[in-house]
């Protein structure tokens, strides 16, 4: 059964954190999870997002102006669990065993004060070490120490651009070459 992760991205304040929300929803969907909640409104950040992912392919998704609670609640009566971001919660090499177990796991990432309730809701409180850093380098570490296989060597589908790894320069290719490719290859 394939692994569903989902973020949740709380206290987002559309002057102040627009590039690391956007970076919140690229390195989730790099890192393989399949969508984003924003738990504020700001349009421009699922714009932005669903453009990067048109052109490099996935299926990601994110939906603006949530509400917190109700998402919340809404994924636990479908049976997923829930991996709050803190750095007051349990360390997450414990939590590793059983957050790996989750088919269904919906990761929530603060920027701001996060609301006390958040904590009683979610299943786990997990730190990335018990010091304060970013989210994004929360999320990253927890959705590669939890991944099953690597999540860095995975393909993306329907990618109109793609990237050819090199140890010098940059190389990237347009889908339809990449078929041509494909094709003179098989
Ligand atoms: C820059 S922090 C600000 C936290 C805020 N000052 C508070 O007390 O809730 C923003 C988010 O990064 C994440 N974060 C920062 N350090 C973390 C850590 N050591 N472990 C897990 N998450 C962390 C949390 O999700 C947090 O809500």
């Amino acid at each position: 059964m394939k692994k569903e992760i989902v973020v949740l991205r709380l206290g987002h304040r559309p002057e102040r954190d627009k590039r690391i929300t956007t970076h919140v929803g690229l390195t989730a969907r790099a890192l393989g999870a399949s969508g984003m909640f924003l738990a504020s409104d700001d349009q421009k950040i699922t714009d932005n997002i669903e453009e990067m992912t048109g052109r490099w392919g996935g299926d990601f998704f994110v939906r603006n102006n949530v509400s917190m609670t109700k998402e919340i609640k809404d994924w636990q009566a479908q049976g997923g669990k829930v991996c709050h971001l803190s750095m007051y919660g349990i360390n997450l090499p414990d939590a590793v065993p059983e957050l790996k177990k989750q088919n269904k796991l919906m990761i929530i990432v603060g920027a701001e004060k996060v609301p006390g309730e958040i904590y009683e809701l979610a299943d786990w409180n997990v730190a990335v070490g018990n010091q304060p850093h970013s989210e994004v380098a929360a999320l990253a570490i927890t959705m590669d120490r939890i991944a099953e296989t690597d999540p860095l060597t995975v393909p993306f589908e329907n990618a109109e651009l793609t990237v050819v790894p090199m140890a010098k320069g940059k190389k990237v290719i347009h889908d339809d070459e990449l078929k041509e490719k494909n094709r003179q290859e098989h």
